[in-house]
């Protein structure tokens, strides 16, 4: 009885004391409501809507306090303090804004979950597979998929049907990235494919709703024994992998993918028989040392399948929506690419990206206006005395950027919702913030950008893009998915170029 009251006494201590969080802390701040803190708007008009709501909120503070939920949350607004904490002063700020919970939740231990000096780890150790020829070879995936979206392509235009080229998007990256990680074809372009629909249940609503529960409360998330990820999808990645892995040792074979790359740091560590008999080892900083195994290892292939799929596609649909709307900046696009075709007798390939501005311009362009993610964040892991704003902060505290409405400032970007893929000849490619910024910044950055550049050459090349008349300008942005992909399928009308 007396430990209830003693409960109930502390949540209502609790309950009056965090609305009071931000006052007396100098800095602007919202008024939250119970349980759903500041965040009524991302609730109702979901993320894209919510980040733009909190950039226009306070626009001459560089710096202001919300409740992300009830987890009191610093929002920084200002580039230039942006690029301190995720940059020039990212030793203070670590961790982004996950906690990996590996005790409890199957896929705690990937990459973008882990911390400290076990993420720095893991980071250093799976970056050398990323490196520019790593990256070349694994993107020979793409001249693999492209014959199987051309069938799609064709096919549309036999029959006359507008085309959801969204989907054949995610098709396409389904496939690229399979090869690039497994070294096998998926079968993503086939009816009852069991590798396309990962895509979406990975980047599910359900799967934002589990990394938003994570993101606030890692109580709750524990104790209500939720999993970021679906768990089935999961266990389904999980068993490529062992077979393959399997199959690679019983044969002595080789690839050129992703998990070739966990094979070798396997050998290398079973040789430096590191993890003492099995027990969790610890860093300084308390973080668990990677036992280099193939649970944890299967789970860095699994966050690339991951983050390379849906991301790219969401991307590149948007981009495909932008040049449909500008028919100009298509027919330059493909002029460019033709001029390199007619010039080296081959389809675009990676050499040639310097000789297409313009496209590289509209891939940038559709980064900057439809970032996948709006807003990225981090954590405080180290005191820290903010160099603009009379602010010290201690470690835990969350700080959130909202990078999408930022990369829409008239203050950075004249004519900032024109799509001109023509201001990237002088502007630099560092105010893209749409993979993040600094030393965990993502790390399929370059992949995605010459996958994408390989994909739309081939597309352009062939095939024409317009818009289906019915289709809303601009589409409106889907409220409750992961990344902010179109909330309906954008629907096209496909012809074949006159050359
Ligand atoms: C247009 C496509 C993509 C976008 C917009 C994107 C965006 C992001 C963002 C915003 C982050 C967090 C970075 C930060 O906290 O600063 C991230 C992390 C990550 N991304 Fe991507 N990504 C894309 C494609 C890819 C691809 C193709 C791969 C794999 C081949 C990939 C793998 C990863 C991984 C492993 C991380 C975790 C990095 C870490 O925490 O150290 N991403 N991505």
């Amino acid at each position: 009885m007396y430990l209830w009251l003693f409960a109930c006494a502390l949540t209502l201590i609790w309950w009056f004391w965090r609305p009071l969080y931000w006052t007396g802390s100098g800095l602007k701040y919202v008024t939250p409501y119970p349980v759903v803190g500041s965040c009524l708007k991302l609730i109702t008009s979901g993320n894209s809507a919510f980040t733009e709501y909190l950039y226009n909120l306070y626009p001459e503070e560089k710096i202001f306090g919300i409740h992300f939920f009830w987890r009191p949350t610093l929002i920084i607004r200002d580039f230039d303090t942006i690029t301190d904490v995720m940059v020039r002063d990212f030793d203070h700020f670590t961790s982004n804004t996950l906690p990996s919970n590996q005790e409890y939740d199957m896929t705690g231990g990937n990459l973008l979950f882990l911390h400290g000096m076990q993420w720095k780890e893991m980071r250093n150790k799976i970056s050398p597979f990323f490196t520019p020829a790593k990256v070349k070879a694994m993107l020979a995936s793409v001249d693999v998929s492209m014959p199987k979206a051309v069938d799609v392509l064709e096919n549309s235009l036999k029959t006359d049907e507008p085309l959801d080229v969204g989907n054949l998007l995610t098709q396409i990256t389904v496939d690229v990235i399979t090869q690039a990680c497994f070294g096998i074809e998926s079968d993503s372009f086939e009816e009852n494919s069991k590798f396309r629909p990962l895509a979406t249940i990975f980047f599910s609503p359900m799967a934002y709703f589990m990394l938003t529960i994570k993101q606030t409360s890692r109580t709750l998330f524990k104790y209500l024994r939720l999993q970021s990820f679906d768990l089935e999808s999961s266990l389904f990645v999980k068993k490529i992998t062992r077979d393959l892995v399997e199959h690679r040792r019983k044969n002595n074979a080789r690839g050129n993918d992703f998990v070739q790359g966990i094979i070798e740091i396997m050998d290398q560590e079973q040789l430096k028989k590191n993890s003492a008999d099995g027990k969790i080892q610890y860093f300084p900083d308390g973080t668990r040392k990677p036992k280099y195994d193939f649970d944890e290892l299967f789970l860095q292939a699994l966050i690339v399948f991951i983050g390379g799929v849906e991301t790219t596609a969401t991307t590149m649909t948007w981009l495909f929506y932008e040049l449909a709307h500008n028919q100009d900046i298509q027919d330059a696009c493909r002029e460019e690419i033709l001029d390199v075709v007619r010039k080296t007798g081959r389809p675009v390939g990676l050499e040639s990206q310097n000789e297409i501005p313009t496209v590289t311009g509209a891939i940038n362009e559709a980064l900057r206006l439809h970032p996948a993610f709006p807003f990225n964040g981090r954590v405080c892991t180290k005191t820290y005395k903010f160099r603009n704003v009379d602010l010290t902060i201690e470690p835990g505290q969350s700080v959130l950027f909202p990078l999408a409405p930022l990369q829409k400032d008239p203050n950075f970007f004249s004519d900032p919702n024109t799509f001109d893929p023509q201001r990237w000849r002088h502007e630099k490619p560092s105010m893209i913030t749409a993979f993040g910024l600094g030393p965990r910044q993502c790390l399929g950055k370059s992949f995605s950008m010459q996958e994408m550049i390989l994909v739309v050459a081939r597309l352009l090349q062939n095939y024409k893009f317009t818009l289906h008349p019915n289709t809303p300008i601009p589409p409106p942005v889907h409220k409750t998915k992961l990344a902010s992909s179109p909330e309906k399928p954008i629907m096209f009308n496909i012809s074949r170029v006159e050359k």
